[in-house]
């Protein structure tokens, strides 16, 4: 049986652009499957999808009942993958800020067998466009205190374009998660090294968004900084055997 890929979306009010990500993703990777998930915007994201996949069969829309974090939103498109049974399983922004053209080569890399791909801003030959300074120094601070925390290898640990080979997915859901927000991001990562898979990082260009706004706030950031702080000390107090489910 040909191999069967879902490219999962993730949005919160994203009106503005998600046709143009929808377009840019069917014509990167024609034989994919698209998945939106949709925490109930009210700025009509998934009345948008729900008309377009009226005429695409191939386009589907998710709408949870809340905005409950891009974490709970990943985790209902990686179950109706698995429930669909897929082989590879995508996650890319909404926003643009992921350019869709560079899928085709991830989706070779996981084919020939990395379990995780990375789309990887801070490897050679990555970079930003357009980020504030600010953003920047935040997701390195953030990259930098998960390696030394956690003893990761991951360049791009928070690093939301990604493929997965279904099989690393269906292993991750076997004990619950505990991140809401992008620090499931960093979870799925090492959790994945923790398990001695392998991890491919692809260098990508991050382009800042041209439109909507970003969903990322202090909240994000101190779950992720707490997260990652239990986590690690953990590991220290107890190598091999980190508790890394505090919640379900
Ligand atoms: N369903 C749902 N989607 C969400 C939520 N929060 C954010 N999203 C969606 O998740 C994607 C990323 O959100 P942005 O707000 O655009 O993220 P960013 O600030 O550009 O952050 C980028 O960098 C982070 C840190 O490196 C990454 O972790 C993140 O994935 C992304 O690439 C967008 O498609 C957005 O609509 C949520 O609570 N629910």
């Amino acid at each position: 049986m040909a191999e069967r890929t879902l490219v999962v979306v993730p949005t919160f009010e994203e009106s503005a652009s998600i046709r143009s990500i929808l377009a840019r993703i069917r014509s990167a990777v024609p034989a994919a499957d698209i998945l939106v998930v949709d925490d109930n915007s009210p700025d009509g994201t998934a009345e948008i999808v729900a008309r377009l996949a009226r005429t695409d069969p191939r386009l589907a829309v998710l709408v949870r009942p809340d905005k409950s974090g891009l974490g709970r939103a990943y985790l209902s498109g990686f179950r109706y993958a698995l429930e669909h049974g897929y082989d590879y399983i995508v996650e890319i922004d909404a926003d643009g800020s992921h350019d869709p053209a560079e899928l085709p080569r991830m989706l070779e890399l996981a084919e020939s067998g990395h379990d995780l791909v990375i789309g990887s801003r801070w490897v050679p030959g990555g970079r930003v466009s357009n980020w504030s300074r600010v953003r920047q120094a935040i997701s390195r601070a953030g990259n930098g205190y998960s390696r030394f925390m956690l003893g990761s290898a991951v360049r791009d640990i928070t690093a939301g374009f990604r493929v997965f080979r279904a099989d690393t997915v269906r292993l991750l859901l076997r004990e619950p998660t505990s991140s809401q927000g992008y620090c499931f991001q960093i979870e799925m990562a090492w959790h994945t090294e923790r398990a001695g898979l392998s991890i491919a990082e692809h260098p990508i260009t991050f382009e800042e968004r041209a439109e909507g706004v970003s969903k990322m706030h202090l909240g994000i950031v101190a779950e992720a900084l707490w997260r990652v702080t239990v986590w690690g000390v953990q590991k220290r107090l107890s190598p091999g055997q980190v508790a890394r489910r505090s919640e379900g």
